[in-house]
């Protein structure tokens, strides 16, 4: 969906809206954990988040890959920077056919600055000189479909910054009246360079709108967050930076905490000026990180950290996207959402409904998501985190245990079975189970009646009541699952199904049965059930969820070592099993599970 609209429909209802900015790391691991965090920053409800390209185009490859992630794994509408720097047509087309295959469909069209060691901007041969003929070509060839931002520079851009007065002001009306060509070529929204002096950023919306500019204008706040860092970025942008916040910085500049603290203040003081002269909405440049802009929207109210947003008990897609109707998800990848939009990627949503075939379901195969089969073994040094996570080594099947059972006290963060890093929602008797040998690596409450405002399990719109049905999802002994087969037959309640690695799914749910595990009534809607145990989809979960013993667990350790033979044995011998209590009132699984 076009940021444009999103940002109108805010406007309409009076709602003050942010956006965050990063950029491409350099390193596979900086990317890894970029999106840790994007991860975390985008559950606060960005409006949108964008992604810069490299100076002279040197990240285009990891934009364009980190666009496409961002879009579709992250789910968060995603403007992706272009720059002509460097940029032939013909590359310019390739790079904006393939963001539109992957649905980005925001361009922040730019000229960029001259490739290093050349002072002027030179257009490449075959390319654009400026970002106006970079918004001409995208209307051009690409109609209406992309919406498109252009940068705005309130103390006008650093080409035309002169000591001259007079010139000054001539340079300063001719950027104006050039960025109104922007916007007639086609801009929707302009994002300004950074600034300190907010009556100039007042000033220069004032200006544009006396020349005609309508579009809205976000200023882009850039927190100070190093003493170094503020230098740097002033000094190459020539920003104004008014006399009493430099004196201010430069009192502290050896204190990094101070900077950092005094970065966040002024951020809130320029927001909240802003904001009361009737700006609609600030764009954060976070430089990839997470505190200063999340600690200055907090104080301006605009987030809460202590209660997150949460539509449905999963992530959803943006509007406007072929997943955006999606309601209903299998539980099995509850805390591995990536994995399982790249393995459903081209539904238009799981199949609901009296009509849905779900024999037939195609999910992609494993080989389609390597990335997330190793996500906290992909780099050295996630590997190296991982071990201090779960053991240098192991000896025995109770150092697994252990492992299991620091995750869900929440003493261990990261989880081989789940692909966000931090503690699982509590469910009943995890402890005891884990301690009697059951390996937990999903579960859900029983939920009878909470509100949907509920700080540990609510999700939706507040007014609604939610029902659980208890879920367990564990990984037992062969030993262990002779027993416990016998007591989940003679359970009235308790759905079931398992599996080993090499087995085909046993139990008492037949191929095409579906259990509701979670619903909610809300106000002036139909019944809404975002979370179901599907039969069907088991036999596919379960080789992923072995093979995660290996790929993300084993694979830690040397071939052949102690360690890497018991978890092999485990992925070889053990069953995984889930299972659901249909009684959500009385029911007792854990007491079930436990005998
Ligand atoms: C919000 C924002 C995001 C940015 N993101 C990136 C990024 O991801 N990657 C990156 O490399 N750079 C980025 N930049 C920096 C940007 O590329 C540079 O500032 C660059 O020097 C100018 O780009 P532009 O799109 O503003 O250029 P343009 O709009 O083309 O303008 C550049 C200058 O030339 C003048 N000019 C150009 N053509 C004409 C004309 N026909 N008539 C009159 N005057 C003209 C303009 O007035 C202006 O002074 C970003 C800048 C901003 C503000
Ligand atoms: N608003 C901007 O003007 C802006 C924004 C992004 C990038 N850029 C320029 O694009 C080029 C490539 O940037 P990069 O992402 O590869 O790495 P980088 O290390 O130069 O910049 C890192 C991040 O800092 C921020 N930033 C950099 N220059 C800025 C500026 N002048 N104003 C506001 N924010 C700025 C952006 O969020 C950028 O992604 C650089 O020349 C950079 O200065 C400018």
């Amino acid at each position: 969906m076009k940021i444009i609209n999103k940002i109108n429909q805010k406007l309409k209802d009076g709602q003050t809206f942010f956006s965050f900015e990063f950029f491409p790391p350099r390193t596979e691991e900086g990317v890894e954990n970029l999106f840790e965090r994007l991860d975390r920053m985008v559950a606060y409800g960005p409006i949108f988040c964008d992604i810069t390209w490299g100076a002279g185009g040197s990240t285009a490859d990891v934009t364009l890959d980190i666009a496409t992630r961002m879009q579709n794994q992250v789910c968060v509408e995603t403007m992706m920077h272009l720059t002509c720097t460097n940029m032939p047509v013909e590359k310019l087309e390739s790079a904006l056919l393939e963001v539109k295959k992957a649905g980005v469909h925001n361009i922040l069209a730019l000229r960029g600055d001259p490739p290093k060691g050349q002072d002027k901007f030179e257009a490449v041969e075959g390319g654009f000189s400026c970002a106006l003929d970079l918004v001409k070509y995208i209307r051009k060839e690409f109609g209406d479909l992309f919406g498109i931002c252009v940068a705005g520079y309130p103390e006008a851009h650093p080409d035309g910054i002169v000591d001259d007065p007079e010139l000054m002001e001539q340079n300063y009306w001719a950027d104006i009246a050039y960025l109104k060509q922007k916007v007639e070529a086609g801009g929707e929204l302009i994002i300004t360079q950074l600034f300190y002096n907010t009556d100039i950023f007042l000033k220069f919306v004032e200006d544009c709108r006396s020349v005609g500019i309508t579009v809205p204008i976000l200023p882009g706040i850039m927190p100070i967050m190093t003493y170094g860092g503020f230098k740097r970025m002033t000094g190459f942008c020539k920003t104004k930076v008014p006399a009493d916040i430099l004196e201010a910085v430069e009192a502290i500049k050896d204190n990094d905490e101070a900077v950092k603290n005094f970065g966040v203040d002024l951020g809130v003081r320029m927001c909240r000026r802003l904001l009361d002269a009737g700006v609609p909405g600030v764009h954060m440049y976070t430089l990839n990180l997470e505190r200063s802009a999340v600690g200055i929207l907090e104080r301006l109210g605009l987030i809460d950290t202590a209660r997150v947003p949460k539509p449905l008990p999963w992530r959803h897609v943006p509007t406007g996207t072929a997943r955006a109707a999606e309601s209903v998800r299998p539980v099995f990848w509850s805390n591995r959402t990536k994995a399982y939009l790249k393995r459903t990627q081209g539904w238009p949503s799981y199949p609901t409904g009296r009509w849905a075939d779900r024999g037939a379901l195609q999910y992609g195969s494993l080989a389609d998501v390597p990335q997330y089969m190793r996500r906290h073994t992909s780099t050295d040094a996630r590997k190296e985190r991982a071990r201090a996570a779960w053991g240098s080594s192991l000896e025995s099947e109770d150092d697994v245990k252990a492992v299991f059972a620091k995750y869900f006290k929440g003493e261990v963060k990261l989880f081989p079975w789940s692909e966000v890093e931090g503690s699982p929602e509590a469910a009943a008797g995890e402890e005891a189970l884990i301690a009697s040998g059951y390996l937990v690596i999903n579960s859900q409450p029983k939920l009878n009646g909470v509100p949907s405002t509920d700080s540990a399990h609510g999700w939706g719109a507040p007014g609604g009541t939610l029902y659980g049905r208890a879920y367990l999802e564990f990984f037992c002994s062969p030993a262990a699952w002779e027993s416990l087969r016998a007591r989940l037959d003679a359970a009235p309640s308790v759905s079931y199904l398992a599996a080993t690695a090499a087995g085909s799914p046993q139990g008492n749910l037949k191929p095409d049965d579906v259990v509701a595990l979670s619903w909610g009534a809300f106000p002036g809607k139909e019944i809404v059930q975002p979370t179901v145990l599907c039969a069907s989809s088991f036999g596919v979960w379960k080789d992923e969820a072995f093979e995660l013993w290996l790929s993300e667990w084993a694979g830690l350790y040397e071939e052949g070592s102690p360690s890497r033979q018991l978890l092999t044995g485990i992925h070889d011998n053990w069953v995984l099993v889930c299972a659901v209590d249909n009684d959500y009132v009385a029911g007792d699984l854990a007491k079930v599970l436990l005998g």
